[in-house]
């Protein structure tokens, strides 16, 4: 690896982190108390190029590589966690599918459309009986007299599902054979037969909203098949490994923020005449934040350097992303538990952003594979037995 960052990876995050202390910092708290969508800010990072970070300029992208990529999210994710997960939602998962499976046509249309931040992407595998265990899908995917796919079924806890123009969704074209009867397709939320369910009411990332979402006879037409029929499964576990980086780097910010304010309080909050900085409890408390953050970002961008080398060369990096989002998520919950802690009463109170960083942080530990999902990862693929 090499530790010097190039040009471009240096103005995207100077970009990122100039739009997250002007545009985001000042309404995170409110967008959280509210609960409400962070749109503008949304089509203005596409405007940027934050939602097409890997995506080629002719595309409508930024055109960089994943260290970049990552770079951009965790300044983000230090803002505000709920931005940083539609980003990621767009960037890896959305954008991601399409240009590592789609055909041109299908690049040209829907990666364009969400890398400009014009509409907003979501990735649809999970069901409410099917999470961990996603093969165990039952939406159902038919072929019509014209050859088109009739699509019945229900998706939940789907990222941006409210307001989504564009769906990468899973679903079962062959049924009877496990993961190799699954196909993705690429859905227009216009078209008729898709519903968009009530917004989840959440413990944290709240200004991201999250919906069940119905199929109810929705004819996909054939030309909107991603990839090749029966391949759907590996497509949604492949996009998955790159947006474990996108969710480690989320882990990371929220990581840093909570890091950053404890180092400032630990100087100015005083106890007993003297700053709390000065306990030896509490600086045993910093030394164990730093050791974790540190740890947690070098592993992130050895993911997304180990990613732009199987871009290159080919091969995998689905053993660093689960490390990467697993060190990373474990990280971001207990740097932002031991934050609250050290800011005392105040770590309680919203009128800091304590509160919202340990509520953030809990969801990197569940969505993308939870914790217990990346250690099977890590295991299997370090023993080789399943
Ligand atoms: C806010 C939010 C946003 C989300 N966004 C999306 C999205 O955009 N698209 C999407 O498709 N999904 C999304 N999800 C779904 C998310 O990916 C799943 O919730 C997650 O994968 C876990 O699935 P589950 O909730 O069904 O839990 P389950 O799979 O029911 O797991 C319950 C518990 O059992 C454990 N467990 C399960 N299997 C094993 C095993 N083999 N060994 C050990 N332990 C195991 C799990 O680790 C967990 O602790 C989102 C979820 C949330 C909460």
């Amino acid at each position: 690896m090499d530790f010097r960052f190039t040009e471009d990876q240096l103005s995207i995050q100077s970009i990122a982190r100039d739009f997250a202390q002007k545009r985001i910092v000042p309404v995170a708290a409110e967008l959280d108390a509210k609960a409400e969508f962070p749109l503008e800010n949304i089509r203005e990072m596409g405007q940027l190029g934050l939602m097409g970070i890997e995506v080629p300029e002719e595309y409508g992208g930024a055109g960089m590589d994943p260290i970049a990529y990552v770079l951009a999210v965790i300044e983000i994710a230090a803002a505000d966690a709920a931005t940083s997960t539609i980003m990621s939602v767009n960037n890896s998962l959305f954008c991601n599918g399409i240009l590592k499976h789609g055909n041109e046509e299908q690049k040209q249309k829907y990666v364009r459309a969400i890398a400009t931040g014009e509409a907003i992407g979501a990735y649809a595998l999970t069901e409410p009986q099917s999470g961990s265990d996603a093969s165990a899908m039952h939406t159902r995917a038919t072929r019509n007299a014209d050859g088109d796919w009739v699509i019945n079924g229900k998706k939940s806890w789907i990222t941006s599902g409210p307001v989504a123009r564009y769906i990468v969704l899973f679903a079962i074209s062959t049924p009877g054979i496990g993961a190799k009867g699954v196909s993705a397709f690429i859905i227009d939320t216009r078209l008729p037969g898709f519903h968009a369910g009530k917004t989840e009411p959440k413990l944290g990332i709240r200004a991201s909203a999250t919906c069940e979402i119905e199929f109810a006879d929705y004819v996909c037409p054939k030309e909107n098949l991603l990839g090749d029929e029966g391949k759907g499964f590996s497509i949604a576990m492949g996009v998955l490994d790159a947006g474990r980086i996108g969710i480690a780097s989320q882990a990371v910010g929220i990581a840093r923020a909570a890091y950053e304010a404890t180092l400032q309080w630990s100087r100015d909050r005083k106890a007993f005449g003297a700053p709390i900085g000065t306990f030896q409890m509490t600086q045993s408390k910093i030394a164990d934040m730093k050791c974790k953050l540190d740890a947690a970002t070098l592993l992130t961008l050895r993911a997304a350097w180990a990613k732009g080398e199987a871009e290159k060369n080919g091969g995998r990096f689905g053993t660093e992303a689960a490390v990467a989002k697993l060190t990373a998520s474990e990280a971001a919950m207990w740097i932002s538990h031991q934050a609250v802690q050290i800011h005392g009463g105040m770590g309680y109170s919203k009128e800091m952003p304590l509160e919202r960083y340990f509520r953030d942080a809990k969801i990197t530990e569940i969505y993308e594979g939870t914790s217990e999902i990346q250690r099977l990862v890590i295991a299997r693929a370090e023993t080789g037995l399943r």
